[in-house]
């Protein structure tokens, strides 16, 4: 009876300070457990946001982007939450009143206000990037294009955002961001996979860029940029051609017409039966045609249609030199470029004017595509009108000019041929966010594409590192005092047996 009390007492089972130091380990591993799985749940509801004004020639549109905010350490994937229209022109067309292009910008930044949550508002980043259109306004008239900066900055700063500037981007920017937004999207950055060309076709400017096979960048260093994106090296040849966007190419083509400066012009690009008057002045109102303009001319001119494809094509053909180059292979303009390669994403203008004319389908062969463009400039105006009420008659009557512009810009300028050219992708958008310079843009400013690839996991915070640190240590003491309150006990307890 006395040996059993003897040992109850010895057994530490029965000892308070036993049950002490266990009841203190449950609760300790139980905390660990719960920090740890609280530490590493993903947060689904929190988000960081980004807001980029793209300021093209032809309009200004808005773009927020957004990614996971416990991701913050360039792990997490951006994705576009929403995109606004700036009603109205581009900046660029404000310069006789430039508070307006401040004004013109209000409505889609309250949506703005109102898409990202009023609690982020002071850290989400904004910045407005313009392009073409402001480089010819600089080029131009520099105090004007200063002031509409000037007032799009006072605009921007009256937000609650974190705005980080308004500037002109230059083309090689353009060209390169846009092929860093494709790539990106397309999960190829980070894979390492094969990359995507981008064309971009803007209204004032056109954009070109691709990983080229053998690439020797010291021909024309002016069109290379390298970059090192998770732990892969690019050397993307990029090359952007001011006055060739969609707008300007036509004013360009109009203008060849009208050298001699006469009083009604027959245009092969445009439909049979079209006809408008239009302004001398407007028309060479622009550093791409003005040192064009005629001598003599008079105030207007008729713009009538014929619709002749072939025709067309001789007067685009026109627009681009093709005489002289002095690298081993150019596009035009004596510009180099090597040959195309890979396939390719071609997106803003190239993607309105195609899907208008119903030739986005990946399967339609050049020919098809040739023939098509053909047949739909031969078709009378009124007929074109009548199949189309409601589409925008600006829109409407130029593409056939803009269908034509395109193919003879990608199979005479940029040397795609029947088979490369089916390895274009007409796109609008990839995954939900669209095609364009934007979001690159913001991946480059915000530092969100590592150099180098981070394989192991993401650290903890410090708070976390802490938290668990003192837990293991105070189990590691726990076992210890643990373990030695055994030992006093137990070669007592073995020889029990042996006195009974
Ligand atoms: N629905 C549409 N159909 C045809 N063209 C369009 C449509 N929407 C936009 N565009 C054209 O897309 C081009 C966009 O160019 P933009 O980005 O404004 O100029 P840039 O990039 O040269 O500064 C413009 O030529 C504009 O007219
Ligand atoms: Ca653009």
């Amino acid at each position: 009876m006395s040996a059993q009390r003897e040992m109850k007492e010895k057994n530490p089972w029965h000892k308070p300070l036993t049950i002490i130091i266990t009841v203190i380990g449950v609760i300790a591993i139980v905390a660990l457990v719960t920090v740890a799985g609280l530490q590493n749940r993903p947060v689904f509801q929190k988000y960081k946001y980004g807001i980029v004004l793209d300021a093209g020639s032809s309009h200004t549109a808005l773009y927020i982007y957004k990614w996971p905010a416990e991701k913050d350490n360039n792990t997490g994937r951006i994705e576009q939450k929403h995109s606004c229209k700036v009603k109205g022109k581009g900046i660029s067309s404000y310069a006789a009143v430039p508070e307006k292009a401040g004004t013109s910008l209000t409505e889609c930044m309250q949506e703005a206000e109102m898409q990202v949550p009023a609690w982020r508002h002071q850290e989400t980043p904004l910045y407005l990037g313009a392009t073409a259109g402001m480089r010819l306004l600089n080029m131009e008239n520099k105090v004007a294009s200063d002031k509409v900066f000037e007032a799009v900055e006072k605009a921007l700063q009256r937000f609650p955002f974190s705005y980080q500037g308004a500037r002109i981007l230059s083309g090689q920017e353009e060209g390169a961001f846009g092929w860093v937004t494709v790539n990106y999207l397309d999960d190829r950055l980070k894979q390492g996979l094969q990359t995507t060309g981008a064309l971009d076709l803007g209204g004032a400017s056109t954009q070109i860029s691709f990983v080229p096979h053998e690439y020797d960048i010291s021909e024309s260093p002016s069109n290379a940029v390298a970059f090192q994106l998770y732990g892969n090296y690019y050397n993307l040849y990029t090359h952007s051609f001011l006055c060739y966007g969609k707008d300007q190419a036509l004013r360009m083509a109009l203008a060849h017409q009208t050298r001699s400066g006469p009083i009604a012009i027959s245009d092969p690009c445009f439909h049979p039966d079209y006809s408008v008057t239009r302004n001398y002045n407007t028309l060479y109102d622009s550093p791409c045609v003005s040192e064009r303009k005629p001598k003599v001319a008079p105030l207007n001119f008729t713009h009538t249609g014929e619709g002749n494809f072939l025709q067309c094509q001789e007067v685009i053909r026109s627009l681009f030199n093709f005489k002289s180059c002095k690298y081993s292979k150019c596009s035009f303009n004596g510009i180099f470029q090597p040959p195309v390669q890979g396939s390719f994403g071609a997106f803003s203008a190239y993607y309105f004017v195609m899907n208008f004319l119903n030739l986005t389908d990946g399967s339609m062969s050049l020919e098809t595509i040739t023939n098509y463009v053909a047949n739909y400039c031969s078709t009378p105006w009124d007929q074109i009108k009548k199949v189309y009420p409601d589409i925008n008659e600006k829109y409407l009557a130029e593409y056939c000019f803009s269908g034509t512009y395109i193919l003879t810009l990608l199979t005479e300028g940029y040397n795609f041929n029947t088979e490369t050219f089916s390895k274009i992708k007409f796109i609008k958008e990839i995954k939900g966010s669209d095609a364009g310079w934007t979001l690159g843009y913001m991946l480059n400013l915000t530092n969100m594409i590592p150099a180098e690839t981070k394989d192991s996991p993401p650290l903890p915070h410090a708070g976390y590192v802490s938290i668990v640190t003192v837990i293991v240590l105070l189990l590691f003491i726990l076992v210890t005092l643990f373990i030695l309150s055994f030992r006093s006990i137990w070669p007592k307890c073995s020889k029990e047996p042996q006195i009974v």
